[in-house]
């Protein structure tokens, strides 16, 4: 097997005496596309945050292509090479869909990627045409719908052809019909090499985009199955306490 692109080895995280995160060990392969799943509050953003460096986990270590990133800053983390988007991603109120897309990483408040040129621009179009955001490319990005927002927000993370991308509830807000396109356009990102960890609800999206699942409950790593052995899985299926994880439910 190819060394792992992502390793976590016993990652914990408490905040005051809950232990959010409780010794996590995984890993993913390059280019694989692995969802992360769990009920409310069983610490999938957390995870999230400690992976991608909002967050200095208490224990344990998260490697990316073979560099301890442990504990280093969101921007260090980026620069070895991951993205991330946000459940409720903010736009800025003084820049268009364009510029936000020209400007580069927003969220680290930078414009240093600034693209410039011909070539920079057709890659902007490309992703607005890809992400179906043309028409509203000169609109402030701060007024477009909750589902545009996540739309634009993914659409930035893959302009920069991240080594991982980490995607929180990628599809929450966005139009059914645009969510079969997302699907090739991330199948499409892992065929080009990058990797992907994806914690969605909707368990049709990851049936559809999965080849595995990781599954936490109460901060503990219960499920590293293929998304199709989840509703067989007993320990699974006691953590959404019965609520169904089939094919088309959502997962809650
Ligand atoms: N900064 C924080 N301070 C205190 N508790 C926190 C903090 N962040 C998260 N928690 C708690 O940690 C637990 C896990 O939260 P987390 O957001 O990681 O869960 P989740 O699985 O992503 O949930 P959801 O599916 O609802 O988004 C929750 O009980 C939450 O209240």
């Amino acid at each position: 097997m190819a060394d792992p692109l992502l390793q976590l080895d016993g990652l914990s995280k408490a905040f005051g005496a809950h232990q959010v995160l409780d010794g996590i060990a995984a890993s993913i392969a390059p280019g694989e596309i692995v969802g992360l799943l769990g009920p409310n509050g069983s610490g999938k953003s957390t995870l999230l945050n400690a992976i991608s460096g909002f967050l200095a986990p208490d224990g344990g270590a998260v490697t990316i292509a073979g560099r301890d990133i442990t504990g280093l800053p969101a921007h260090e983390v980026t620069r070895a090479g991951l993205a991330r988007t946000f459940q409720l991603p903010s736009m800025p109120t003084r820049m268009t869909t364009r510029e936000v897309l020209a400007a580069g990483d927003v969220s680290a408040g930078s414009a240093r990627n600034m693209l410039r040129g011909a070539a920079q621009d057709q890659r902007i179009d490309q992703l607005l045409e890809m992400f179906r955001l043309s028409h509203v490319a000169k609109l402030p990005a701060s007024a477009l719908s909750g589902g545009q927002k996540k739309l634009l927000s993914v659409a930035l993370a893959l302009r920069g052809a991240p080594k991982l991308l980490c995607l929180d509830e990628p599809t929450a807000g966005v139009h059914p019909e645009l969510r079969s396109e997302m699907i090739t356009i991330l199948r499409r990102a892992a065929r080009d090499g990058t990797t992907l960890l994806v914690i969605e609800h909707d368990m049709l999206f990851i049936r559809q985009l999965c080849s595995r699942c990781i599954v936490l409950d109460r901060g503990q790593l219960i499920a590293d199955c293929a998304p199709e052995e989840l509703e067989k899985n007993a320990a699974v299926v006691e953590a959404y306490l019965g609520k169904s994880v089939e094919k088309g439910k959502t997962a809650r």
